[in-house]
């Protein structure tokens, strides 16, 4: 093949643009990138020589080495990994195929701090050669393939990179930085000794590096042709706790996540026992932006015996927690283990229960500690996380109660931070429920007229205005023995903490006022199931209730907007027999335009919307000067 020249994707450019001009003030990570690149195609090559040891040809031991050439200016990553090869190369290192990088194309915003930010969670990968090199020259061979089918590929990191047929005799890559003026540092071994010691001391393989000596003749350090490694080699998980600094752990963490803050919380632990394995599980300080995406995998890397098996291996982890990062390393597990048989895996499943529960346990130890900072860690986390945690009432029966007991929520008594213990820990004498309303909005939720009454007698109420509480609600019924009641659902009953003669009264209300509710029920026909009396407001002369097992009108609200049909059931219309306006309706010339009116409002002081909004202004601006 003569030389090819080819034109970068378009976001490959904007991603070359923004790699060589925001991420300057941290430039040695491309150091980090470009090991960490050769020790995954070592992963991947080792993986695929699992059915075919051929691949090794005559070299089976894996590594990295860095060099560099003080006269040509260039640092050098070489691996004897998988190799590319030239479609590989062009669509590898020419575009960006990742669906993730997409999304993150997406959201860039033209603000270099942010999204110097944003590209952290990505790890920018080989471009971030581009930092410190004007020219990157990568050759490489793909195992397998003869030494002829080796491929150059060049470019200076502006529109084009070139592609040509080399003869390369090692398998693998070498990856060439021409460096920048200006950029002779990493041209010192120290530095770059130093770097790796930095970012990629755990790295499983060897990274070499020549060795240097002091020659005493010329009193200056020279390079000799000795290589030695520079890492210690050893996979992180696997050392002794007591060996790992927290600057370490920190690191690793940065490196598999992306992450460019530190984490929140990390447990590392063996377990022994019916399945044995290594977890070093992290939860992130900050929500990655795409937590929403249920499809994404999670972060935890599975490895057997050390060797790397697949990366976001989703049956490790319930998707309730796809936010935990981590590696997993089994004892038991073939190497040979796919996707499909890890689903059916005992041992899988083993694992996967272990690591709930420490998570689960990290988490516990956050929200319940002594130590008030780490509350407020647990508060933080709960603000990004705690609506994905929440999904899990669902999924995880096994844990609902300890999950329960994790969630916060807003209140009648404070705006966040709530937890149902201490719901249960401030219910009144006779209470016998938790009381809860849901909404779209907290403020929507305050002031809700189905509080009224829960507020004059002092009775606390979870304000649930998450979308996923709605769902949360129809798995988790009780907690601590204790029925979990909507305040906006059937007739009010408050049993043991209405008196007798409370009730007594209520009921001779409902007497009086029955020729009332019947010429309401009438007028109202159309719009509402019923009609009735209630004891639950105060301030408001209405509102709108369902019945015990309909769909409330938040979570009717919801599923319009998810374009699904809510299944329709008429309110309930309940009155205030004590308001003015209320007592106006009786004999009222305009009673039927007034009990339109009581009812839209209700509607409205629920968070709903009106079918026919300016009917309702029509009919209220016509009240108003009659
Ligand atoms: N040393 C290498 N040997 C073989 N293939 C490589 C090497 N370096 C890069 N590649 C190929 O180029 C692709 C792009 O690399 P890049 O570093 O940009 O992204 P990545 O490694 O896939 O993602 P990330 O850096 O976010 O983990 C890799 O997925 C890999 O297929």
């Amino acid at each position: 093949m003569t030389k090819q020249i080819h034109a970068f994707q378009a976001e490959v450019k904007q991603i070359l643009h923004l790699v060589t001009h925001s991420l300057y003030s941290n430039k040695e990570i491309f150091l980090r990138e470009l090991v960490s690149n050769a020790s995954d195609a070592c992963d991947k090559l080792r993986f695929e020589a699992l059915d075919n040891a051929a691949l090794f040809e005559d070299a089976p031991n894996l590594e990295v080495r860095v060099s560099f050439d003080e006269e040509a200016k260039t640092l050098t990553i070489s691996d004897n990994g998988i190799g590319m090869s030239a479609e590989e190369a062009a669509s590898h290192l020419g575009t960006i195929a990742k669906s993730g990088t997409r999304e993150f194309m997406a959201k860039l915003e033209g603000d270099q701090k942010k999204d110097a930010q944003l590209i952290g969670q990505f790890g920018v990968g080989f471009y971030s050669g581009f930092i410190v090199a004007d020219r990157i020259t990568v050759e490489t061979r793909r195992a397998g393939l003869p030494a002829e089918q080796g491929v150059r590929w060049t470019s200076e990191g502006t529109g084009e990179y070139e592609i040509e047929t080399i003869t390369k005799a090692g398998r693998g890559t070498d990856v060439i930085l021409h460096l920048r003026e200006g950029e002779e540092e990493f041209l010192k071994t120290w530095r770059v000794k130093s770097t790796i010691a930095k970012y990629s001391d755990h790295i499983s393989l060897p990274i070499l590096m020549k060795k240097e000596t002091w020659d005493v003749e010329n009193a200056k350090q020279v390079i000799t042709d000795e290589w030695e490694p520079v890492n210690k080699a050893s996979a992180l998980w696997s050392r002794a706790k007591s060996d790992i600094t927290p600057e370490q752990y920190e690191e690793f963490y940065k490196q598999i996540s992306h992450d460019s803050e530190a984490p929140l919380i990390h447990t590392h632990n063996r377990v022994e026992g019916r399945s044995e394995y290594t977890q070093l599980l992290y939860i992130p300080a900050k929500a990655p932006f795409e937590l929403w995406n249920r499809d994404k995998r999670g972060g935890v890397k599975l490895y057997v015996k050390r060797v790397f098996i697949m990366d976001d291996a989703e049956a490790l982890m319930p998707v309730y927690l796809r936010f935990v990062k981590g590696v997993i390393d089994s004892a038991d597990l073939p190497l040979n283990v796919s996707r499909e048989l890890l689903q059916e895996s005992r041992d899988v499943k083993a694992i996967r229960e272990g690591s709930t529960k420490r998570v689960l346990g990290m988490l516990e130890s956050l929200a319940n500690s002594e130590d008030e900072a780490e509350r407020a860690k647990y508060a933080a986390f709960w603000k990004d996380f705690g609506q994905v945690l929440k999904e899990g009432i669902g999924e995880d029966h096994q844990n609902q109660e300890r999950l329960a007991k994790l969630f916060r929520f807003a209140s009648t008594q404070a705006d966040e931070g709530v937890s149902l213990a201490d719901y249960v820990s401030r219910m009144k004498d006779g209470q016998e429920v938790i009381y809860y309303i849901t909404a779209d909005s907290l403020a929507a939720a305050k002031h809700s007229p189905q509080l009224e009454i829960f507020r004059k007698k002092g009775i606390e109420v979870l304000l649930l205005v998450d979308r996923v509480d709605e769902w949360m609600l129809s798995h988790l019924y009780e907690f601590d023995g204790k029925q979990l009641q909507s305040v906006a659902k059937g007739a009010v009953d408050l049993g043991k903490l209405q008196d007798e003669d409370e009730k007594k009264k209520a009921e001779a209300t409902a007497e009086a006022f029955k020729p009332l509710l019947d010429k309401l029920k009438d007028a109202l026909k159309d719009r509402a199931k019923d009609v009735r009396v209630t004891t639950r407001l105060v301030d408001s002369p209405a509102c709108i209730v369902v019945e015990e097992g309909d769909v409330s009108g938040h979570l009717a609200r919801l599923l319009k907007q998810a374009g699904q049909a809510a299944p329709v059931s008429l309110p309930t219309l309940e009155i205030n027999a004590e308001h003015a306006l209320v007592k106006r309706l009786d004999g009222s010339a305009h009673f039927d335009e007034l009990a339109q009116v009581l009812f839209d409002q209700a509607v409205l002081a629920e968070g709903g919307h009106l079918e026919d909004p300016a009917a309702y202004v029509k009919r209220v601006n016509a009240l108003l000067i009659g």
